[in-house]
């Protein structure tokens, strides 16, 4: 089911920690490394269907809470569950694209995009038949035989998220995915991830430092304190507003910017935390 929705403004399962079937649900999840808490009590949920951004000061621990939804972390305590399901290591719904390209100089594009396909025991041939039908629509025909050294940034990034979506998982996590790259660049792949996505209605989970960018892309963004705690608070993007010609001139993006600076810098003042 995607997020349930009224008079344009998503509402989603996150706040009441989600229901059945409602996609993924992140519930009382708390980590430390040492005697540094870096996650306390961090809930929230994303709905079938539904773009989350969630977006936090630098340390804030979005990478790590990324690193506990992809098994690479395991929480101290707390639950992730999909579809109403607790998520079990070796069967997670999740695929995931790195903050930075990860693309392997020696593999050929075909290869390095049927990667993820191969570890999960996938024939190389079935992996490349599948990646290639995918070239295309990412702008990548004609670059399969090709090294990485021999494309440009964005395009990098197109075969790593390419990589991703070609495991066909319920669900994509974006670790800051055009972080990276120039702003004309970003501005390209913004539009591209808008049109593409609005094709294939995936789930996806964001990681961005960039306001602008979460308003941007996602249905609703989430804020993660500086100091460990709960959520500190959300914003819904409404369906209304365009994203692609007319995002940057309309009147209520200044307001949602202005909201999530509010609550970041809220989020970084408060008091408490610390080890
Ligand atoms: N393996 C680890 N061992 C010890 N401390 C760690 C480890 N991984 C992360 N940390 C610490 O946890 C805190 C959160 O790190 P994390 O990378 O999750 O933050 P972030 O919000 O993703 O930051 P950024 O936006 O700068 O990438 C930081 O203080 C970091 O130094």
């Amino acid at each position: 089911m995607a997020a349930r929705r009224a008079g344009g403004r998503a509402v989603s399962a996150a706040g009441a920690g989600g229901a059945a079937g409602a996609g993924l649900e992140v519930r009382g999840v708390g980590k430390r490394f040492g005697s540094r808490r870096v996650l306390e009590q961090v809930s929230f949920g994303v709905g079938q269907g539904e773009v989350v951004a969630l977006v936090g000061a630098s340390g804030s621990g979005k990478s790590t809470l990324l690193s506990i939804l992809t098994g690479a972390l395991q929480p101290d305590v707390g639950e992730i569950r999909f579809d109403g399901s607790p998520v079990l290591p070796g069967r997670r719904p999740f695929a995931y694209m790195p903050q930075r390209d990860v693309l392997l100089p020696w593999r050929r594009i075909v290869d390095n995009a049927g990667i993820g396909l191969e570890v999960a025991g996938i024939p190389r041939g079935e992996a490349r038949e599948r990646v290639g039908r995918l070239l295309e629509p990412f702008g990548l025909a004609g670059t399969e035989r090709m090294f990485p050294r021999q494309l440009s940034g964005g395009m990098r990034q197109r075969v790593s998220f390419l990589r991703a979506v070609v495991q066909e998982r319920a669900m994509l996590l974006l670790d800051e995915p055009f972080g990276a790259l120039d702003a004309i660049t970003r501005d390209e792949l913004q539009r591209w991830l808008l049109d593409i996505r609005r094709a294939n209605g995936w789930t996806i989970l964001l990681i961005t430092h960039d306001i602008r960018e979460a308003v941007r892309l996602a249905d609703r963004v989430l804020v993660l304190p500086r100091t460990p705690g709960p959520l500190a608070g959300e914003v819904l993007v409404s369906r209304e507003i365009p994203r692609l010609d007319g995002f940057l001139t309309d009147p209520r993006v200044p307001v949602l910017e202005e909201r999530l600076h509010g609550l970041l810098v809220a989020a970084s003042t408060r008091g408490g935390g610390g080890p």
